[in-house]
């Protein structure tokens, strides 16, 4: 099974706007609620991609139902656990750039990680988990280390798409697949990075930390593949940009579904690049359709 685990869920509610003005009272062109969290984007795209996939984490409250029936409905399976107070409301403001404002969210208690915990201990070398996100608030720093621990001994195969010194801590346990974007890449080598060469100069020091895979985002400026045996570039398909939530997400499932798949790299590879670019030129999260219709654009630079 490949399992997502998301610690901090979040409705995102999508406010269209032509222009805000700060202090004063704005109306919305348009409104949406989609469930969100990364780990539950993974999700989202690894059923739309025909891959069977459960959802973990942390929900709770009104807008925790609101996760639970819009992923019922999608064919997700579920297996959350209960907290008490409300999951957060990240609110995704689209005017002619993009402002996002994401909750805290609710508390999480001792029981409720150790249940947690219990599930991931139980997942087996045919398993994947995908990690991803932020953490909520009253949850240890350390928490993602206690899971991906568990991944190694287990033999799940572990993906992470987290940032500073969460990514750091986990890479010693060796997870099958890490994915910063060159922001984040930078941001761990406390550089800079601003081109190609760069980014392929710190994705490779990246891989010494310990992953297997290193995929480095560059958004529409390509996207790179690091491991043991290659290191590639691919070009990322033109379009419109209209949504950038949820790009990275549905890189890392397309990756996901198609490596399951097909056991290659490349060809994972290049049909994560097309489900990133799929949601990047679409309202929601990518189509398969998209996807497949985007895959002839993209050429692969062995480097
Ligand atoms: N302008 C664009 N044109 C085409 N594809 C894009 C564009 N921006 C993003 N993408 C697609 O989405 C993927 C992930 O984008 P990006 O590098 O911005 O990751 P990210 O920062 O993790 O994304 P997110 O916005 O979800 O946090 C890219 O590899 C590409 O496939
Ligand atoms: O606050 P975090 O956990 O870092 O990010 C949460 C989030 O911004 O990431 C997803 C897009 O990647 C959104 O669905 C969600 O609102």
């Amino acid at each position: 099974m490949i399992y997502t685990c998301t610690l901090n869920p979040s409705v995102d509610y999508i406010v269209k706007i032509e222009n805000v003005n700060i202090g004063s009272l704005n109306r919305a062109d348009n409104t949406a609620f989609y469930p969100g969290g990364k780990g539950i984007n993974v999700s989202r795209v690894l059923k739309r991609l025909g891959q069977e996939t459960t959802a973990l984490g942390f929900i709770g409250g009104f807008t925790g139902h609101f996760i639970e029936n819009s992923l019922i409905e999608e064919g997700v399976h579920l297996d959350f656990i209960e907290v008490i107070e409300p999951t957060r409301v990240n609110v995704k403001l689209k005017s002619s750039v993009e402002t996002e404002i994401n909750g805290q969210g609710p508390a999480v208690s001792k029981e409720n990680e150790q249940e947690l915990f219990a599930k991931v201990s139980s997942m087996t070398d045919q398993d994947y988990l995908v990690l991803a996100g932020s953490l909520p608030p009253t949850l240890s720093p350390d928490y993602y280390q206690l899971l991906a621990k568990q991944c190694k001994e287990n033999k799940t195969r572990l993906i992470v798409d987290t940032s500073g010194d969460a990514l750091k801590d986990l890479l010693t346990y060796k997870p099958f697949l890490v994915k910063p974007n060159q922001h984040e890449l930078g941001e761990f080598f406390n550089v800079e990075i601003s081109s190609i060469e760069e980014a392929v100069e710190y994705g490779r020091k990246l891989l010494d930390f310990g992953p297997e895979n290193v995929i480095v985002s560059l958004g529409g400026d390509g996207a790179l593949l690091l491991n043991g045996e290659t290191t590639v570039f691919a070009n990322v398909p033109k379009g419109e940009l209209k949504n950038s939530v949820g790009a990275g997400d549905s890189l890392v499932a397309g990756f996901i579904a198609a490596y399951v798949e097909k056991g290659d790299f490349l060809e994972a590879f290049k049909y994560g690049i097309a489900s990133g670019s799929a949601t990047a030129f679409s309202n929601d999260l990518c189509e398969k359709s998209t996807v497949e219709s985007l895959l002839k654009e993209i050429n692969i630079e062995q480097l």
